[in-house]
C-alpha cells in the first residue's frame, strides 16, 4: 500500500484552479520533492494532504484513511514542519519540545523522556537549556523539525525546510533529513534544486496546478533531454501563468 495516494484532487479558490486533478502516489519512507514555481500550487497539495484545506474535488488517501472522510485518523500520524518556525522564543529547546509533548497529551515523564529522545536524534542535545530566541537560524529550523517529530509521524511534510539558510547551515540540516529517510515518509517543498536533488528519492513537479513530470531526477533529465535538473525544471515549469 502506499503511504499516500491522491485520486484527481483538485482545489479552487474562486476562479482560480490552484490545483488540477492531481494524482500521485509516494511509497512508504519515500522522500518525494515537490517542486514548482511561485504559485504552481505545493502550498495546496500541502495543506490538503495535511488536513489543513478540503479539496474541491478528488480525494487522498494517507496511510490509507481519506483527508476528507477521516481526517483525525490523518492529523494523529502525520506532522508537518511550517515555512514559518512555531518555535516559542522564551522557551529553552527543552522546554519547546516538552511543550509540544505535552500538547499531544503525554503526561510529564513520557514528555521528558520523549524530549531525550528526539534531543539526541536530532543533535540538539548540546544546546538543551538554550533559549530558542538565541539560536541560529539553523538551529531553530533543526529545532521545528525536531518538534514536528516529538509525535513520532509516520509522514512529515518539510516546506521549505532550510530557506534562508547559509550554506553550512543547509548541509547540516540535510544531513539529519538524510537521517530520517526510510523511517518517515517525506514530502519536501522547496525552491532549491539542488537541495531536491540531494535529498529526494522522486521528484514531482508541478506547474499551474498540474503535475507537468514525475519521477527520479535521472527520469526527468532524460524525459525532457536535459542535461541537469535546473534546465529541466525550466523546460517543464518554467511557464508563468497567463503566458501561452
Ligand atoms: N487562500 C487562498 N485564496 C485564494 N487563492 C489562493 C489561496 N491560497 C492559494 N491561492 C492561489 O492558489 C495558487 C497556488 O498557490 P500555492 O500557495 O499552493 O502555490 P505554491 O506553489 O505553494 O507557491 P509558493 O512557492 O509561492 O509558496 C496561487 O495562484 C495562489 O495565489
Amino acid at each position: 500500500m502506499n503511504t499516500i495516494q491522491t485520486i484527481q484532487l483538485s482545489k479552487r479558490y474562486g476562479q482560480k484552479l490552484a490545483l488540477d486533478n492531481l494524482n500521485l502516489e509516494i511509497a512508504k519512507g519515500e522522500l518525494f520533492g515537490l517542486l514548482g514555481v511561485n504559485g504552481a500550487g505545493k502550498s495546496t497539495a500541502i495543506k490538503i494532504l495535511s488536513c489543513v484545506s478540503r479539496p474541491s474535488q478528488g480525494d487522498a488517501r494517507v496511510l490509507g484513511y481519506s483527508v476528507t472522510l477521516q481526517p483525525f485518523e490523518v492529523k494523529r500520524r502525520i506532522n508537518i514542519s511550517p515555512q514559518e518556525t512555531a518555535i516559542a522564543p522564551n522557551l529553552s529547546v527543552r522546554e519547546n519540545l516538552e511543550f509540544i509533548a505535552r500538547i499531544y497529551g503525554c503526561g510529564r515523564q513520557t514528555a521528558h523522556d520523549k524530549t531525550d529522545t528526539v534531543l539526541a536524534s536530532s543533535g540538539l542535545e548540546a544546546i538543551e537549556y538554550e533559549k530558542a530566541r538565541v539560536l541560529s537560524g539553523g538551529w531553530q529550523r533543526r529545532l521545528s523539525i525536531a518538534m514536528a517529530l516529538i509525535s513520532d509521524p509516520q509522514v512529515l511534510f518539510l516546506d521549505e525546510p532550510t530557506l534562508g539558510l547559509d550554506v553550512l547551515a543547509r548541509r547540516e540540516l540535510w544531513m539529519l533529513i538524510q537521517k530520517l529517510k526510510g523511517e518517515v515518509t517525506m514530502i519536501l517543498t522547496t525552491h532549491y534544486l539542488e537541495e531536491a536533488e540531494a535529498l529526494s528519492d522522486r521528484i514531482g513537479i508541478l506547474a499551474n496546478g498540474k503535475l507537468k513530470a514525475i519521477g527520479t531526477v535521472a527520469e526527468i533529465k532524460q524525459r525532457t533531454h536535459s542535461p541537469n535538473l535546473e534546465e529541466a525544471f525550466i523546460s517543464l515549469a518554467g511557464e508563468r501563468e497567463g503566458q501561452a
